[in-house]
This record gives structure tokens, sequence and C-alpha cells, in this order.
């Protein structure tokens, strides 16, 4: 590393992760040389153990310390149980890891992190959320969500990568950036003109009107809209370098709001603290009041008669259904009562 740190802002650390191609190697090589340009330091970290050659120079490797093709040998697993497995045994030295990345922070402006192509290894797994947590625990950090944006093109192929962005960010509770990759191979303007304005994505999605999964599709991003609002956005491509003043800009961005989102985290769990020591001074019937914020919860998500309705219908209509959805949870009464009855046997009562 030539550059030195900028003392301007304090470390931040970006978690890069995406579908299996989306460019997420690509896009940390790039982050790196176009740092260096702007005389900021990086250092990064490979958590692929499966990679077999990476265009960049970890400063930290977990190849260097676990050998995958030996993990898959030894616990008989397949490919993606060996990189979980490798994953998991990484996490138990993450106190490791977090403290050296801690004696770098002077000279570091930004840690990057490069994650497994299987994404789901990385942000279902529970050493993926320690990793992730550990780090956040430290430093000031952020997802980068790499979008393979030729692959989609498709309103519904898009809306599943949004589905997944969304529940990688609620999962992790951290800020996270949208990164519209490969702009050179398509205009991303689609893109950014869906997640700004839904009657657009309303508009693309009537090329399959009366298909069920495009009812589906809009449906689902009706209920994204929320997430949308709270999201960067921003094209690039990792090949040529396009975009990346836009995405340094989300970057520090995202990184200011880290801290509101761990506020937000922890008067959430203060809430959830204080609301269970009151169930607790108050005894059962508190506890069945959970029980029925939980039920009704069930009843909301599953699919009933009416919410396949709704699929069908316009969503032009959504409020005047979403009145019908409860009142038919109030005419459920029945169908209520028993599994309240089921889960107040099947739950403890401390829950
Ligand atoms: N044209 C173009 N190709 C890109 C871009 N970014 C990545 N690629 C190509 O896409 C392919 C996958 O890129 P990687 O960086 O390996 O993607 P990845 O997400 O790290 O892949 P896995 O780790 O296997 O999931 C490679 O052939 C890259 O050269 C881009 O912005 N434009």
């Amino acid at each position: 590393m030539t550059t030195t740190h900028s003392n301007t802002t304090s470390t931040i650390a970006c978690l890069v992760i995406g579908m299996a191609g989306s460019g997420k190697t690509t896009l940390v090589q790039r982050l790196a040389a176009e740092l260096s340009t702007r005389d900021l330091c990086t250092y990064l970290v490979n958590l692929d153990p499966a990679v077999i050659q990476i265009p960049y120079e970890p400063n930290v490797d977990i190849r260097d310390t676990l050998n995958y093709k030996d993990v898959q040998v030894e616990f008989q697993l397949g490919p993606n149980g060996a990189i979980l497995t490798a994953l998991n045994l990484f996490a138990t030295r993450i106190d490791q890891l977090v403290e050296l990345l801690e004696s770098r922070e002077e000279q570091v402006d930004t840690f990057v992190v490069d994650t497994p192509g299987q994404v789901e290894v990385f942000t279902w797994s529970s050493s993926g959320s320690i990793i992730a947590e550990s780090i956040a625990s430290s430093f000031p950090t952020i997802l980068l969500y790499v979008v393979d944006t030729p692959r989609a093109t498709k309103p519904l192929t898009f809306v599943s990568n949004m589905i997944y962005a969304c529940s990688i960010m609620y999962r992790m509770q951290l800020p996270l950036v949208v990164v519209l990759n490969k702009k050179d191979l398509v205009s991303t303007e689609f893109a950014q003109q869906w997640l700004n304005d839904f009657d657009t994505f309303d508009e693309a999605m009537q090329q399959l009107e009366g298909d069920y999964s495009s009812n589906l599709a809009r449906s689902m991003a009706l209920a994204m809209e929320e997430f949308y609002r709270v999201i960067s956005c921003c094209s690039i491509s990792a090949a040529t370098g396009e975009g990346m003043d836009e995405l340094w800009n989300c970057i520090q961005k995202a990184a200011k709001e880290f801290s509101s989102f761990r506020n937000e985290k922890n008067h959430i769990s203060m809430k959830q603290e204080a609301a269970s020591s009151e169930m607790q001074s108050q005894g059962a019937s508190s506890s069945q009041e959970t029980s029925r914020q939980r039920i009704a919860k069930k009843l909301i998500c599953q699919p009933t008669e009416q919410s396949k309705q709704i699929t069908q219908d316009t969503f032009l209509q959504r409020d005047v259904e979403t009145t019908s959805l409860v009142e038919q949870m109030n005419e459920e009464e029945e169908e209520y009562q028993a599994l309240l009855n089921q889960f107040s046997t099947s739950w403890p009562s401390s829950q």
C-alpha cells in the first residue's frame, strides 16, 4: 500500500455481496484502484474460500488459513457445504480479524470485504452474521449489493433481486447500497426508474398482464416501496470504472447513516427488552397477548383465498382490499381462536 490515510473520516467497512457472477470481485479490485487515485487507502479482505484466482492482492485471505478442498474431504461435504463450513471455521477466529483491522485503522480509509459467490452462504448463515456484526461493532459498516444488471432487465428478475437485497438489509441491520453493475453492457436507466417510480415498473409489468407471477411481482414491488426509500442506488461498470464517483458518494452517505441504523436497532431491542420485562411482570395474560400478535402476523402472511384474490385485482384498489383482509381476519375469529389455543399450548409461557 503506497497511499496514506486521509484522516478525514473514520474508516468505513464495505461488505461486498451479490449473486454469483454479478461482479463483486471485479468491483473490489476497481474500488481499491479508484480510491488509491484519490490518495485513499484500502485494505482488502477475501472471504471466498473457493475462489481460484483473484485479480487483486488481498491483505487478509481466508484461503491462507483454510484449505477449501481439505474441508470438503475432511467433513465429506459438497461444494456449498464446504464453503459454509470454511466460513464457520473462519468465524471462530473473527476476533483476530477485527483486532487486525483495528490495528490498521490509523492507516486505512476503507476496508473492503469480498464475500463468497454463493450469496446465501454469507447472508443467511450464522457465520456471515457473526462476521458482519463483529466488523460493525468496530467500524461504520455498509453493504454493497452488486446487481448483474444485464440479468435483471426483466421486471420479475429485478424485483426478485430487490427482495433479496431487502431481506439481507433487514437481516444484517446495515445500510445498503444497490450497485447496478455492468452499465457498459446495458443502460441501467430502467432499473433507476423502477426504483424511483412504481408506475413505471407497473407499466413494464402490464406486458405480462394476467400472468399470476406478474401480479405477485406487482404486489411485491408495492411492498418494497418503503425499502426503496431507505436504500441508495448507483450505476457503475466495475470493468471500465464508470460511475465510481457516484459509488463513493453513496458509500460515504451510507456510512453516515450507519449510526442511525444502529440507533434504530438499539431502540428496537430496548423496546423488546422493555416489553419482555413488562410481560414477565404481568404474567400469563401478557404472554397470550404476544401469541395473539404472532398469530395475527401468521394469518397475514399465509396466502388466504382473499389474498389470492388480491393478486388478481388491480392494485389501485389496494387500500380497499387491505381493509377487507382485516375484516376477513375478524370473521375468522373461530380459526383464530383455535390457532391461539394451539400456540398457547405449544409456546413456552416466557415467549
Ligand atoms: N462487461 C462487464 N463485465 C463485468 C463487469 N464486472 C464484472 N464483469 C465480468 O463478470 C464476470 C464475473 O465477475 P466477478 O467479479 O468474478 O463476479 P463475482 O460476483 O465476484 O463472481 P463470484 O465470486 O463467482 O460470484 C467476469 O467475467 C467479469 O469480468 C462490468 O462492469 N462489465
